[in-house]
């Protein structure tokens, strides 16, 4: 470890929901009373009274003497206890196992819980039984446990001060735990401080009286810069999230250990800037503006995930300038838009916007008047990407021939032919449909000229973005009549919320679709991206891999090696020399290094030994150009 640990005081550390993440005695209950038709109802009971007593609302003794006589269990379900509770231990604690191991004799297990089953746990920490301090059971002549032992200090009201003060240990001490009878000890005086452990349980009254609040044990450990298995306390990782990603986004989040906020709607720009202070990951979808003021306020910031495909309302370049990749989710919900442009064709070509509410006004039109079959029929997709290339395979399947037209060269599939120019496609098309990304050249790429270029009668889609259409110039076209139909998915001015109205000269015209931007809104497309992106950004906080990011130099990482020094900097020359130069003068020993640069910045990993002197972090810091630099141990 860089750091020189600075001396630490005496830990006293509480078992149940804070050194394992459950109750011994609810789960020697479940264990006990496995396939009795009870079960369920006793380990309730049981759980209710732990749960009193924790909160202080019952007297200890009373809910441990209420809790044994519920308790039918044997001495053969301790063993079979024992093992669930080493796959309990509390997440925080477990990686910081080599902590424990580091500082024997300084760590004290205090716990009104019983020594049979904590022994066994904390001993794989290296702590040893003189360490713990807590009940022992009785068992009668066939090993029933019978109740405990109530000479022990432990089994008694204020349980943990009477131990402590027969402990009488020389020095600072802290208590860490969940339970109100932890915060007794610092009551009694015999704590200078009381840390409450709320990463399996959150009890507010134990909350209210703690000098910190501990979501994981690592935060205590940095605090306190004790030496620690992670660079840096998840929990200190602030996630805000908008625009109501799938909660499958939060909870992936939550379990990492990440703190989540969410909002739900939009912010404008004044009102980003105004929560963003603090954030480290911002989760948005197509409607939040992330602009250069928004960038201003963001103090913290280390990724944005879009929940969707486009990232045209992301300044791209000012978050690559502050260090912050963007990750989005390319694949997620492209064929949920493809059903939909699927679906809206044949709606359109059979006139179903006119038809549906005329039935529900209790008119009956039935008319083949301007209604068509889509087979044999031209389609002309504009932009061949990820969601126009789908879409050619499936409607080729309903016997569409398909057209496209792409600025790039795109991989022509099935019998779909190519356009060399938009004319092309657009003076044969039966069906203009867009799949264009919204890059700001795209701004009205559809006016009255392109529209006036369309076949009469055709039928026009845009399920890409509101600003590639001149949305007057469309509704001129279908008010005279040129064009037979529209579906409209995206507006150059999309309300921010479900309470705002949608305003549009659209609206109320013959034969137009129009939906509320919900091309990739379906339950499959929104759980897809909840997973996607979070992996994405979880893996750049943990390794530093930038892969699929849309604005960084995209490094895919070998695992790392010791320690892994992560450096963003403007690209201009010299950078890589100035940090190999820090290193050498250091005698830093690499083991990997990866660059790789684009016009704005250069990201450079360096894997190096776990030995090196903690001043070749801060001259590492100093190299000209730094944007960001932090370390991975
Ligand atoms: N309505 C909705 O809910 C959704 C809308 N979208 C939008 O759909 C669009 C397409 O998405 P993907 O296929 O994933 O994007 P993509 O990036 O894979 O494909 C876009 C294609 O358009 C081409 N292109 C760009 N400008 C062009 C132009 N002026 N003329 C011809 N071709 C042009 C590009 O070369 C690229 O091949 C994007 O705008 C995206 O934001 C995506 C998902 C859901
Ligand atoms: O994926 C996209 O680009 C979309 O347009 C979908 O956006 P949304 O997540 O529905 O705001």
């Amino acid at each position: 470890m860089p750091d020189t640990p600075a001396p630490l005081p005496y830990l006293i550390i509480d078992f149940d929901s804070t050194f394992t993440q459950v109750e011994g005695l609810d789960e020697l209950a479940d264990i006990a009373l496995t396939g009795q038709p009870n079960q369920e109802a006793v380990v309730a009971a049981i759980r209710a009274l732990t749960d009193r007593g924790m909160s202080g609302e019952l007297k200890f003794s009373e809910s441990l003497r209420e809790r044994l006589a519920l308790l039918p269990a044997r001495r053969e379900h301790i063993a079979l206890l024992v093992e669930r509770l080493k796959g309990k231990v509390s997440e925080s604690i477990r990686r910081n196992r080599g902590f424990f191991e580091q500082f024997p004799g300084r760590v004290y297990i205090v716990s009104s819980g019983f020594r049979e089953f904590i022994e066994p746990v904390v001993a794989e920490f290296g702590i040893t039984p003189e360490f713990v301090l807590a009940n022992t059971f009785t068992f009668d002549a066939e090993d029933h446990i019978t109740g405990f032992d109530t000479t022990n200090p432990l089994s008694q009201d204020g349980g943990k001060i009477l131990q402590l003060r027969q402990l009488d240990l020389q020095g600072p001490v802290y208590a860490l735990g969940d339970g109100y009878t932890d915060y007794q000890i610092r009551e009694a005086g015999l704590a200078d401080r009381f840390y409450a452990f709320t990463e399996n349980v959150t009890r507010d009254a134990v909350v209210a009286r703690a000098d910190e609040v501990l979501p994981s044990f690592d935060e205590f450990l940095y605090q306190n810069k004790l030496p620690m298995t992670l660079s840096y306390p998840k929990n200190r990782i602030k996630v805000l999230l908008l625009e109501n990603p799938d909660p499958r986004a939060a909870e992936l989040f939550r379990q990492e250990g990440y703190q989540v906020d969410t909002v739900p709607g939009g912010l404008d720009e004044d009102e980003l800037a105004a929560r963003i202070e603090g954030v480290s990951i911002l989760g948005i979808r197509s409607k939040t503006q992330v602009t250069a003021k928004v960038l201003e306020a963001a103090n913290r910031l280390m990724a944005v995930g879009a929940f969707c495909i486009g990232t045209n309302q992301i300044d791209l370049v000012g978050c690559m300038q502050k260090g912050v990749p963007v990750f989005n989710a390319p694949f997620s919900n492209t064929r949920s838009v493809v059903e939909l442009a699927l679906g809206e064709i044949i709606m359109l070509a059979r006139r179903i916007p006119e038809k549906n509410p005329k039935m529900h006004r209790g008119e009956w039109d039935k008319s083949a008047n301007g209604a068509f079959e889509v087979r044999g029929k031209k389609l002309g997709i504009v932009g061949y990407g990820n969601i126009g290339s789908q879409l050619s395979v499936v409607a080729e399947a309903i016997g569409l021939q398909v057209l496209y037209y792409d600025v790039a060269e795109k991989l022509q599939l099935g019998n779909a032919v190519k356009c060399r120019t938009l004319d092309e496609l657009l003076q044969q098309a039966d069906i203009v449909t867009l799949h264009v990304d919204g890059r700001q050249e795209n701004t009205n790429l559809f006016g009255a000229d392109e529209f006036a270029r369309m076949k009469p009668g055709a039928l026009f889609l845009n399920n890409a973005r509101g600003h590639v259409v001149d949305v007057s110039a469309l509704a001129a076209v279908l008010r005279s009549g040129h064009l037979g139909g529209a579906a409209v998915d995206v507006f150059p001015y999309e309300p921010k919320t479900n309470q705002e109205s949608f305003e549009s000269e659209l609206r109320g015209l013959p034969n137009v679709l129009l939906t509320p931007h919900i091309g990739g809104s379906t339950a499959e497309a929104q759980r897809n991206i909840a997973e996607f992106v979070p992996e994405r950004i979880m893996q750049y906080v943990n390794t530093g891999n930038t892969q699929q990011s849309v604005n960084f130099p995209n490094i895919q990482l070998p695992e790392q090696q010791a320690h892994r020094l992560i450096h963003i900097h403007h690209n201009v020359p010299g950078v890589l020399a100035s940090i190999n130069n820090v290193l050498a003068a250091h005698h830093v020993n690499i083991l990997g290094q990866y660059l790789k640069t684009n016009e704005h910045i250069g990201y450079v990993i360096t894997d190096i030994d776990k030995q090196y002197e903690p001043e070749v972090i801060q001259a590492l810091r100093e190299v000209e150009h730094t944007i960001k630099f932090r370390v991975l141990y």
